[in-house]
């Protein structure tokens, strides 16, 4: 049988914005993604990691194009988007829907709940906007129908997460693109949301594609872990690998930076050092070098490739840690990268 095509593929997406400086000085272009290639299949949870600044957020406004990509590739079900036009992408949106990062920036104030939730349908022209049907579309996301009348200010932070998740849903996406989707909740309200898009992934195969920075939440819920530094993919698997053999020194010290549960846990690696580089100042060779705790002179000279690795595993690492070869494992339902 033939592979299904991912449903989404981005292929060396780079962002580039203006340097700073004095206007009439040449500025040269900061890059903020460089070449970064990730791929969503149907019904898949793609977590995209990395600390503040590493450009998830730039990768995520990207592949939906609210953010012009300076160049590199989009496919959706195998066929290229034929360019970075207004256009194309508005044919790419109606097959995705962008959760931001803060849901209540996004409502019009004066907008009552129901309508909010209804209006992608009536833009649309597709589904019902029939109350009884508004209703049912709360309630696939938890909220009854008395929240409907209420204005975006009246919701606490756990019930605006869900409106905006309804407002999404309301034209059946086959993509949500979440950014953040759990800043700022409570650690169990936080459960609830993670839990919504396991259900709405049951329901109706909906991807994700859920940038965070929050570990927890990569070990609820994802298939599969791409890790950026700088704006540049630095490993990348199945979540189960990666957690449990990271083979990233990056990756291996944002494990390490989560709190430990146990305090009589010895970490295996030293610490990583000092604050993340500038990407107006990248340093030479392997971008991660200064603050590597296993750096190499070559690592000061020569950049590593992101490298292919069994089960779908990929690291840019001249010295990787040791790692278990990747089997694949039965019944998963993703693999490859
Ligand atoms: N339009 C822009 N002009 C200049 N620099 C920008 C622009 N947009 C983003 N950046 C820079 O690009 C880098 C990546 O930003 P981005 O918001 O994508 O990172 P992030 O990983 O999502 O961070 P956070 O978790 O803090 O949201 C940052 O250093 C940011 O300051």
């Amino acid at each position: 049988m033939r592979e299904q095509p991912p449903l989404i593929e981005a292929d060396r997406l780079s962002v580039d914005v203006p340097g700073r400086g004095l206007p009439f000085l040449r500025r040269a272009p900061l890059s903020i993604l460089a070449e970064v290639s990730l791929t969503v299949r149907p019904g898949e949870i793609v977590c995209l990691i990395g600390e503040s600044g590493s450009g998830k957020t730039t990768f995520g406004r990207a592949l939906l194009g609210l953010v012009r990509p300076s160049s590199g590739r989009i496919e959706v079900d195998g066929v290229p988007l034929p360019d970075f036009s207004a256009r194309s992408f508005r044919a790419l949106r109606r097959q995705a829907a962008l959760l931001f990062q803060d849901p209540v920036s996004s409502f019009n104030p004066r907008q009552r709940i129901g309508a909010m939730m209804a209006e992608p349908r009536a833009i649309a022209g597709v589904g019902s906007t029939r109350l009884a049907d508004i209703v049912a579309l709360a309630g696939q996301v938890g909220l009854s129908e008395r929240f409907l009348a209420r204005f975006p200010h009246a919701l606490s932070g756990g019930q605006a997460r869900r409106a905006a998740v309804a407002r999404a849903l309301s034209v059946t996406p086959r993509l949500i693109v979440a950014d953040e989707p759990t800043a700022g909740l409570d650690v169990s309200v936080q459960g609830g949301v993670l839990n919504l898009f396991l259900d709405i992934r049951e329901q109706h195969d909906t991807a994700f594609l859920l940038i965070t920075h929050n570990l927890s939440v990569v070990r609820h819920i994802a298939d599969r872990i791409v890790i950026l530094y700088l704006g540049r993919v630095v490993e990348s698997g199945r979540a189960d690998d990666v957690l449990r053999a990271p083979r990233h020194p990056y990756t291996r010290a944002l494990l390490d930076s989560e709190p430990v549960p146990d305090p009589t846990r010895r970490r295996a690696e030293p610490p990583v050092i000092g604050e993340v580089p500038s990407i107006a100042r990248r340093p030479a060779g392997c971008e991660f070098h200064t603050r590597c705790p296993r750096a190499q002179p070559r690592c000061r000279s020569e950049a590593p490739v992101l490298a292919d690795e069994a089960g779908g595993r990929q690291v840019a690492c001249h010295f990787p840690l040791p790692g278990a070869v990747s089997i694949p494992a039965p019944g998963r339902r993703m693999a490859k990268s």
